[in-house]
């Protein structure tokens, strides 16, 4: 029996976004995946503390993709807690899938400052999608090691845009609109929930 094709998506989702959404759908139709794992990080070590609790973080991703069928919240690396590496979750994953894992172009620019990134690349096939100020291109480490590996670097057809949760961020602290930026629900959620106010850093 051919394996499953699994679309995986990690982020902060500090908040969930439409470019997030529409990275995970893109991805979903041009790979042909049977589904796209939304997985919001629980301590990404590489930033600072994050606005949201991965509680708030959690149900707005639920709401987010209530109506996407294909799209799926998996909340391993919230319950596993802790500093959140990838390649822990990649381990922790059943081996009844092949994995995609989906990417924008700037965490590509920092994919051999993971840890383990060696290992993440022979676990997963990467998809990448181009951002406004990244350049698609892989790091000459990244690119020997995937010939290496005789692995692809798939480039995603994805318009380019500005949309980013450091945007949205900006805006709700400054009392400003989000329309275009979130999906109408999530920005309900965080209304009610009192989220963002404080002035981003
Ligand atoms: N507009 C976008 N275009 C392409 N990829 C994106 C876009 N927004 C987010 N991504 C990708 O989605 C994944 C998760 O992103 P993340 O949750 O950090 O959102 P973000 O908008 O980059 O957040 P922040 O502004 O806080 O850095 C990353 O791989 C990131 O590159
Ligand atoms: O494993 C790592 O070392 C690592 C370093 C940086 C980022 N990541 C993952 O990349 C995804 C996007 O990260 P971010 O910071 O753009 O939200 C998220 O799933 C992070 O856990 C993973």
């Amino acid at each position: 029996m051919a394996l499953k094709k699994t679309g995986l998506l990690g982020g902060s989702f500090d908040p969930v976004h439409l470019a997030h959404i529409a990275l995970a759908e893109t991805a979903r139709t041009a790979l042909a995946l049977d589904e796209v794992q939304l997985i919001p990080a629980a301590d990404p070590w590489q930033r600072g503390p994050l606005a949201a609790t991965a509680a708030h973080r959690l149900a707005m991703l639920h709401i987010a993709t209530a109506g996407h069928a294909h799209l799926h919240v998996n909340p391993l690396e919230i319950q596993r807690g802790g500093p959140t590496y990838t390649i822990d979750t990649l381990r922790e994953l059943p081996k009844n899938a092949d994995y995609f894992w989906i990417l924008g172009a700037d965490q590509l620019e920092n994919f051999c400052s993971w840890q383990y990134w060696q290992e993440i690349a022979s676990l997963v096939t990467l998809a990448v999608a181009q951002r406004p100020g990244a350049r698609l291109t892989a790091a000459q480490d990244l690119i020997e090691h995937l010939e290496k590996l005789d692995r692809h670097l798939i480039e995603l057809p994805f318009e380019p845009t500005e949309i980013s949760a450091t945007l949205v961020r900006q805006r709700l602290a400054r009392g400003e609109s989000t329309d275009g930026l979130l999906d109408v629900a999530v920005a309900q959620y965080i209304k009610q929930n009192g989220l963002y106010q404080a002035p981003v850093a």
